[in-house]
């Protein structure tokens, strides 16, 4: 451990500044920015009072500026350039608008706590990091390095669920309540599954080794995974139609339709009731 003087200690850091400042975009305009592009699509909730004036093609160009601007401290990392990716983004919004309803009905229509479609989009956390996921997979696929990750941590931040921007995840997805959902990096998620609040779906160990290996499981189509279960490994493959109970903790593959429970031992006894006196 270094113990500098103040003096020497501020021209060192501001060195090391040197090599990062700006490298990145701001992450404030980063959270403005994905909460704009969801209330552009779904202007449910009244938080942009002064946008209901604008007409939509307006808006729209208004979120491509923004992420022209956030794209600037990356253009010396993007792989291609600037507009082909801006046009390859957008051109993917339709495909995402539609598959966001296709969550949004899948939440609405399992939900017994649900009441509307519109109460989904503006209030369930589970819609607001899928919606983010979506949009961050998309920047990632069209070449935008860091924002994604910016993204889907800003969402993270928001809800408690944290999505890699890289997994994969097919439709109609659902995450009801949320607050400690993980989906680890190279995870892959069929159609019409649910995850309850506090699933992992993680690898077995950590090492920086593995970072270009599968280390994340995959489940597959109409899997319900119940709270709090752990999933882990890049080899590990929940076969369709299984349930995994609460709490389980799996490490191996399970055929299709299976059922797979933690069996923990409660013990309930009965206390003598206090006495009146
Ligand atoms: C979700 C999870 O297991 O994360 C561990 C590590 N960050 C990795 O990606 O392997």
């Amino acid at each position: 451990m270094t113990s500098d003087h103040p003096d020497s200690f501020l021209s060192r850091l501001s060195r090391q500044n040197d090599k990062y400042r700006y490298k990145l975009p701001s992450r404030q305009d980063a959270g403005k920015f994905i909460q704009n592009l969801i209330n552009f699509l779904f202007p449910i909730s009244q938080d942009c009072p002064a946008c209901p004036n604008k007409d939509l093609t307006m808006k729209y160009a208004d979120l491509r500026k923004d992420l022209d601007c956030m794209l600037q401290p990356l253009i010396p990392h993007l792989e291609k350039d600037k507009e082909e990716i801006l046009n390859e983004v957008f051109a993917s919004i339709p495909q995402i608008y539609d598959m966001l309803l296709l969550d949004a009905r899948s939440i609405t229509d399992n939900d017994p706590a649900s009441v509307s479609i519109e109460e989904v989009i503006s209030v369930y956390p589970g819609f607001m990091a899928i919606a983010t996921y979506r949009f961050a997979h998309s920047f990632a696929h069209c070449g935008i390095p860091l924002l994604p990750r910016m993204l889907t941590e800003f969402a993270h931040g928001q809800t408690g669920i944290d999505i890699h921007p890289n997994a994969v995840i097919g439709h109609s997805f659902f995450i009801d309540h949320g607050t400690g959902v993980v989906i680890g990096e190279t995870t892959h998620i069929g159609n019409n599954v649910k995850l309850y609040q506090g699933v992992t779906l993680g690898a077995t160990h950590v090492s920086k080794s593995l970072a270009s290996r599968k280390r994340h499981p995959t489940i597959e189509d109409n899997v319900v995974v119940y709270a709090n279960a752990t999933i882990l490994g890049g080899d590990t493959v929940i076969g369709h139609d299984s349930v995994i109970g609460g709490n389980a903790w799996l490490v191996r593959s399970v055929p299709p339709f299976s059922q797979v429970y933690h069996q923990s031992k409660i013990e309930i006894r009965q206390q003598s009731a206090p006495s009146v006196t």
